[in-house]
Parts: C-alpha cells; structure tokens; sequence
C-alpha cells in the first residue's frame, strides 16, 4: 500500500510489511517525499544532531537506519540497536562515523552514497586550491571593509597555479576528479594512493604516482587529500609528514579532518612552515583549534564540499535505491564492507 505524498507521519496508512525506516536529519524535500511514499518512514521535524541516547532509541524499532556524518554508529551504539535493525544506510560517501565491521559482525549492512558526491567535491577542492593561493578571501574582507585604496603593482600577490605541483593523497572518485580539474588550470599531476591506478587511466590523467608519500609530500606545490579516514589514514598527515612539505606549499582537505593532525598544522601554519591550508572538514568536527580561525592564510569552509541541490537529491537517490533494492531481497548497490576500508 502506498501512503498519500506529503502525508504527517502520524496520518500515514502502512501494511505491515512496509520497511520501517528512521531517518536522523531532515533531507531534501523530494527525498522526504519519496521515501514517505515507499516505506514506512520516520522522518525530523527538527534538524539538529540526535543525541546519542535519541539515536540508540531511533534504532530501537526500525529495519533501516538512515544516518548522517553527525551521528557517531559506534560498536556501543550498535550493540543496544533493536533486533529489527538490517540496514544502515548512509546519507553521505564517507562511512568513518561507523562502526562498520561491528555492523557486519551483527549481520548489519551497511550503504553509502558514493560517486554522486564526486563532481561537486572535486569543484570544492579547487575552489580552496585558488582560494588559498589567490588569497580570495583576503580580497573580499578588504572590499567588505571598505579598505581597498585601489589598484597597485604590488598588491594582493598570490601564486600562480600553472606549472606547479599537485599531489593527491587518495586518488579515488574524488582525487581523479580534481586531478582533472587540475590539468585544466595547467597543474602537474602527481598521486599517492593505497594501489597504483591502471596504466591507461594514469596516461589519461597524465599522472605520475609516487610510491613513498613521503617523497610525494617533500616535492609538491599543493596537496590535496581525498582519501578516506580509516584506522590506517588517521593522522597520515602527521607533524613529521607535514615537516617534509616545501615551506611555500598549501595543503587542502576536503576528505576528513583526522587524516591531518590539526594542531601539527596549526603550529606549522602559524610558524611559516607552511604557506597556506584550506579546509573544509576538522578532526573534531565544529570545534576547530581557534588559532586557526586566526590566521589569514587559511581558509575555512564549513563541511560543504557536496552541498549542492542536485547532489543532495541524488544523495538521497541513492539511499532510496539501497533500501529498496535490500526490500526487494538483494544486495544493495553500494553495500560497503570493512574490506573496502
Ligand atoms: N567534504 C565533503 O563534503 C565530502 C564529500 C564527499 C566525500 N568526502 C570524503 O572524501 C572521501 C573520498 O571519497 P571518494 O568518493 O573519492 O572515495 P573513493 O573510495 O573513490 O577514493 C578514496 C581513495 O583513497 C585511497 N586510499 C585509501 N586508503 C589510503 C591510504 N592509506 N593511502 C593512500 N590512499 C588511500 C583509496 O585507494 C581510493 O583510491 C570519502 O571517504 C569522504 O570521507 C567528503
Ligand atoms: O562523505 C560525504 O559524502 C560528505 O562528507 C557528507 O558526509
């Protein structure tokens, strides 16, 4: 039976054999929609982090879970899920706030969001590269204030990003991506990655992959992380790594914050060891090391590398087929399991 689209949670008519599906953040309004007219779903009405204990009790009744990155699925939090949970499945690629060999161990799936993300967070990378190094941020707090005295010779030098070298830590969806951004603006392309890309697609990115990070960190321009947080990227920049980058380098992440040691960068950024850093995602989430906020050669942006209308609704495209497609009785499309990690 289909429920009426639009229909309050409370006024829904549901079978019985409807999957009951929880969602934790408000969504985008054709996602809500949808997922009203196909399931027996909860949704928000407010839009703020469900606590943890809000969360364990969302969990308590439902088939699906439809998390977000702000809500931390720990082996705790799965361990007093109710018996019902089958599926988590997430609103976003990144899959870190999940405990997601637990969730197996539990015979709980888990989905994500991949591919759909690409475009729009490889955009945002770029924007922060030209950010960082074409000091916009500087120049529009000089036309906010009202202290421009106009042009001059010497005024607002950035660098200039044709010629120099891009390394990209991950060179996945997201890093390919950019790296083909990259070659537009005329930037040489250099990778790090857990497995060495096909011939052909390092031809057609004209990428040159480097083995030892490290080598690859101590020679670039800009680097750009795009690779996943998993146990063995926590911290893989670190201060040692981050001591190795040229002292006229930047740094960008729009990846996870815990793949950089925030407060390594801090103190290297506020020394000069490093020219400049944009980021879009922190170690511990909102609360970012206020010394960074201080310093004018960072940019920061509050985790919005896929916030885009169309890319929201595709996200939530992609959680509808996951669901429906484990409805139907077979796996979902983008199944993650902790090999893929
Ligand atoms: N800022 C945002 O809003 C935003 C949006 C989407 C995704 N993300 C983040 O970006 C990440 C990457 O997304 P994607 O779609 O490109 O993922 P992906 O799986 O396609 O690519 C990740 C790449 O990182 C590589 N990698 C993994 N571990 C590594 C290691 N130890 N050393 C080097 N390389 C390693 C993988 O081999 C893979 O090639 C996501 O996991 C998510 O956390 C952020
Ligand atoms: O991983 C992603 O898709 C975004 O960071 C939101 O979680």
């Amino acid at each position: 039976m289909t429920a009426p689209i639009g229909a309050s949670e409370g006024a829904l008519t549901m079978s019985s054999k409807r999957l009951s599906v929880t969602v934790t953040r408000r969504l985008p309004d054709p996602v809500e929609i949808r997922l009203r007219e196909l399931f027996d779903v909860t949704l928000r009405d407010d839009d703020t982090p469900l606590s943890e204990a809000a969360l364990i009790e969302s969990m308590q009744t439902c088939d699906v879970l439809v998390p977000t990155v702000t809500d931390t699925i720990s082996a705790a939090v799965l361990g007093q899920a109710g018996a019902r949970l089958k599926l988590i499945a997430n609103y976003g690629a990144g899959v870190d706030h999940i405990d997601v060999q637990t969730a197996r161990q539990r015979g709980i799936l888990v989905s994500n969001t991949p591919g759909v993300v690409t475009e729009d967070t490889a955009d945002m990378t770029m924007a922060l590269i030209l950010a960082v190094t074409r000091r916009i941020p500087e120049g529009l707090a000089q036309m906010q204030s009202g202290d421009w005295d106009g042009w001059a010779p010497t005024a607002m030098m950035g660098g200039r990003i044709a010629g120099r070298r891009l390394g990209i830590l991950g060179m996945g969806r997201i890093g390919q991506a950019v790296a083909r951004r990259a070659r537009a603006f005329g930037m040489q392309i250099h990778y790090n990655n857990r497995r060495r890309l096909r011939l052909e697609t390092e031809e057609a990115l004209e990428a040159t992959w480097w083995d030892s990070l490290d080598q690859m960190v101590a020679r670039m321009d800009v680097i750009s992380v795009n690779c996943p947080h998993t146990p063995a990227t926590f911290h893989l920049m670190n201060a040692r790594r981050l001591k190795l980058m040229k002292p006229d380098a930047v740094i960008v992440n729009t990846a996870r914050g815990e793949v950089i040691d925030q407060n390594a960068l801090t103190r290297m950024l506020r020394a000069g060891e490093i020219a400049g850093a944009g980021l879009d995602v922190y170690e511990h989430g909102q609360d970012i090391n206020p010394r960074l906020r201080e310093l004018s050669n960072v940019v920061l942006l509050p985790h919005m590398g896929s916030a885009t209308r169309e890319g929201r609704i595709e996200m939530g495209e992609k959680v509808l087929l996951n669901i429906k497609t484990f409805d139907d009785g077979h796996r979902p499309p983008d199944l993650v399991v902790p090999a893929m990690l």
